[in-house]
């Protein structure tokens, strides 16, 4: 489904800033794998989303999805089978349409038709049974501004976009992050569901160790640009953050240091 060998990003390459940011990246994700990716600051983790989404080209290597060898396909292009959601709420979605336009522009992304035929009965059907799969209420506020919304119920909105026309690969980039607990709990139930029903093929990349050994059947630890550990189904489900903690000293011979996992 999604494979990447030998994967290498170095920006600024042969200047004082020069930053290695993916080192040898190999994976290999089935159809419906839900990774989890977690990882200190700078470990490389955007990076891989980025290049997975086709927001930057590897300096060496390949990208494949669906055998289908993508590596120098521009981001638009692949925005075809690639659905993702940012951390900032703003970013998936136009404030200032209305929930309907804003699914209905998703929609035309997968479905060239869909945008000369406009939204049709049939249509708006389709999109107010998604909306109500959100459990939020918001199917009777179609006609809303997606700018009147709060954070979360904008992230629902973004995730729904991203996922409603199944696409191949689901990117979650810190997804939510930016929410208050009851809302991330909500955004991360959705995520289960929404990936579970349809079973989507999904990368999420979160600092919060909790939701990364809750979700999925595969978790990935990155450092310095390296995938350093890659823990699958029965493993991961009896792993405690103190085992990844203390799995990091064993291969690094240092400490996680990361607040920001730390506390989360
Ligand atoms: N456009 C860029 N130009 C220069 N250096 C970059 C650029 N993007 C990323 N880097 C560097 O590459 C490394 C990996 O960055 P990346 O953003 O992928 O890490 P990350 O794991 O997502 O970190 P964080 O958790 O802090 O968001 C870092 O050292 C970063 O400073």
């Amino acid at each position: 489904m999604l494979e990447l060998q030998r994967v290498h990003k170095i920006f600024n390459e042969g200047t004082l800033d020069e930053k290695i940011a993916l080192d040898d990246i190999h994976l290999s994700l089935e159809k419906g794998d839900f990774v989890t990716i977690i990882g200190s600051n700078g470990a490389g983790k955007s990076t891989l989303m980025n290049i997975i989404s086709g927001v930057l080209t590897p300096d060496t290597g390949y990208v494949k999805i669906n055998g289908e060898n993508v590596t120098s396909m521009p981001e638009y292009r692949r925005s075809r089978f690639i659905g993702r959601v940012f951390q900032d709420p703003m970013a998936g979605t136009a404030p200032s349409m209305t929930i309907e336009e804003n699914l209905a522009m998703a929609y035309s992304r997968t479905n060239k038709r869909s945008l000369r035929l406009g939204v049709t009965k049939k249509r708006r059907e389709f999109f107010r049974q998604s909306v109500a799969s959100l459990h939020l209420g918001l199917e009777e506020r179609l006609n809303a501004k997606v700018g009147l919304l709060s954070g979360g119920e904008r992230q629902a909105i973004s995730l729904l976009m991203a996922t409603f026309t199944q696409p191949e690969i689901l990117l979650l980039d810190e997804h939510t992050a930016a929410l208050d607990p009851a809302r991330g709990k909500l955004i991360t139930e959705l995520t289960r569901e929404i990936v579970e029903k349809s079973n989507l093929t999904t990368l999420m990349v979160t600092h919060n160790m909790q939701q990364a050994l809750e979700l999925g059947n595969r978790l990935i630890m990155m450092d310095k640009g390296q995938i350093i550990l890659d823990i699958r189904e029965k493993e991961k489900k009896e792993l405690t953050i103190e085992d990844l903690m203390d799995e990091f000293q064993k291969i690094r011979g240092e400490k996680l240091a990361s607040d920001r996992t730390l506390l989360a």
